[in-house]
């Protein structure tokens, strides 16, 4: 399902945290917000998933304004993995990750078989089988990311959207959410500070600078040089990758 994103602002405190926003994620797939600390990247994805209302524009899921949608309805469409990770959940894993089924169920009604069949299916997606009467609240940061994607694939949604997801996971854990997201074929829009993972995974990327959009295609397109010095403000080459033929940007750490 596509995702559109129309000239949205966002007002926070008083002050106009992103404006004039407007981006795409086609059907299936993949689209990267990438930009500097603080540029709004989160942001955007909060209105995205309703966390944030927007203060002028649209967010549009399947060409409906997500505002327009009751909860239930929208949360079928979108199911995110949220910056606010919350440690405090005194749930066991599959609770947690039970909690995805949610949007399917009529008040009051508990998890049925298939239900279940889901929920394991989605811990064993995310590597966690062996994790499901575990106390959420026991685990490592990585390892609870992985729960709360767990939860997000449960959710079956049309539209998935990460912020960060790759945040406190180790390498090969890293490589294994990049290519679970791939063989996903959902619509994806995801925000990383990892430019090499996004110029792999994404179909498309868009630049964040300072609450606009200030660069949006294929990641070779976008990630030149130039663009790394002017938004990012350093020194980098553009070269492709030995192993996989993807754009791969060697940064000069020496400044
Ligand atoms: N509740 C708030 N009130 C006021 N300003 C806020 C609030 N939340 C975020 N901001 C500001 O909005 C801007 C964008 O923040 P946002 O978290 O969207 O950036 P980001 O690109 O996700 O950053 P990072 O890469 O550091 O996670 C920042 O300047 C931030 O200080």
């Amino acid at each position: 399902m596509r995702i559109a994103i129309e000239d949205l602002e966002v007002v926070l405190s008083g002050r106009s945290v992103v404006s004039g926003v407007r981006l795409i994620a086609e059907d299936g797939e993949i689209a990267g917000l990438v930009g500097p600390n603080g540029s709004g990247k989160s942001t955007v994805l909060r209105t995205v998933y309703r966390y944030l209302r927007p203060h002028a524009g649209r967010v549009l899921v399947g060409g409906t304004d997500l505002r327009a949608l009751p909860a239930a309805e929208s949360a079928r469409r979108v199911a995110a993995l949220p910056q606010e990770r919350g440690s405090d959940f005194e749930l066991s894993v599959r609770a947690v990750v039970a909690m995805g089924r949610t949007p399917y169920k009529r008040a009051f009604a508990g998890d049925d078989a298939a239900d279940a069949e889901i929920v394991a299916a989605a811990l064993a997606s995310v590597g966690l089988s062996g994790a499901g009467r575990r106390r959420f609240s026991a685990l490592s940061g990585g390892e609870r990311q992985r729960v709360l994607l767990a939860r997000a694939l449960a959710q079956d949604p049309k539209v998935l959207v990460l912020d960060e997801p790759t945040n406190h996971l180790d390498v090969r854990h890293q490589v294994e959410l990049l290519s679970l997201l791939r063989a996903q074929r959902r619509t994806t829009l995801l925000s990383l500070h990892d430019l090499n993972a996004a110029a792999s995974l994404c179909d498309r990327l868009h630049v964040l600078h300072e609450g606009a959009v200030v660069a949006s295609g294929k990641p070779r397109d976008v990630l030149t040089p130039e663009l790394l010095a002017e938004v990012f403000g350093v020194r980098a080459a553009v070269v492709e990758h030995p192993l996989t033929g993807d754009p791969l940007i060697a940064f000069d750490h020496r400044g």
